[in-house]
């Protein structure tokens, strides 16, 4: 596959099987206050049954940075993603506490936005429209006139990515395209949507 994929927003047993089948790069566990959100508990217990191919990461945001190293040291993330408000020092001092990827996700209204991220010392970003897991895109526009300029970070493409947009999104020059609710009906994970989606991205 051209593009790494990620399926964020995992809650249930059946999603784990799911993805076991399907393997993703990625899933993520939602931390950050939603709809999605699970507790340790629940992800150390989901964490567990996923192989070992699929990297979990936890989805946070302004978190305590000590409840991220918990989550590191029990083993039940593999990777960090922060989505909230985190600036530069609290990225550069989790940076240093941690050896997993770090991804710092950033709401995208402009190519501003994109060129003010380049700062972030993250491994990686994640361009996203406002909080997140909303199902809706930012304009690609302005990552495309960017791209068309320089080489940025690498990063992960997120916002309202689906069957219908996935071609247009794997031609962004993206690490990871990162799915939440274009792989659910009516609010949970649809394994059928996931297949497919992993079926276009291995099109190209
Ligand atoms: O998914 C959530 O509910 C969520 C809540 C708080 C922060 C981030 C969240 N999800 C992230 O949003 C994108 C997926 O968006 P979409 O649903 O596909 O439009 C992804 O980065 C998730 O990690």
């Amino acid at each position: 596959m051209k593009n790494k994929v990620k399926f964020c927003g995992l809650s249930r047993q059946s999603d784990i099987s799911a993805v076991n089948r399907l393997r993703p790069d990625y899933v993520g566990f939602v931390f950050a206050k939603s709809r999605r959100q699970v507790t340790q508990e629940q992800a150390e217990d989901l964490s567990g049954q996923l192989i070992k191919e699929i990297v979990p990461v936890g989805v946070f945001a302004d978190e305590k940075q000590d409840t991220i190293l918990k989550f590191l040291k029990k083993e039940i993330i593999r990777a960090v993603q922060l989505h909230g408000n985190e600036d530069e020092e609290y990225i550069r001092k989790l940076k240093a506490a941690i050896n997993v990827p770090l991804i710092k996700a950033v709401p995208v209204e402009g190519e501003e936005d994109i060129l003010k991220a380049q700062k972030f010392s993250a491994d990686y970003l994640l361009f996203d429209r406002g909080r997140g897991g909303t199902g809706e895109s930012f304009s690609w526009k302005a990552l495309r006139k960017v791209l068309a300029k320089q080489r940025i970070k690498p990063f992960f493409l997120a916002g309202g990515i689906c069957e219908r947009n996935i071609k247009e999104a794997m031609t962004l020059d993206a690490w990871c395209l990162d799915i939440s609710s274009g792989i659910e009906t009516e609010g949970r994970k649809d394994e059928k949507k996931m297949s497919r989606l992993i079926g276009l991205l291995k099109e190209e």
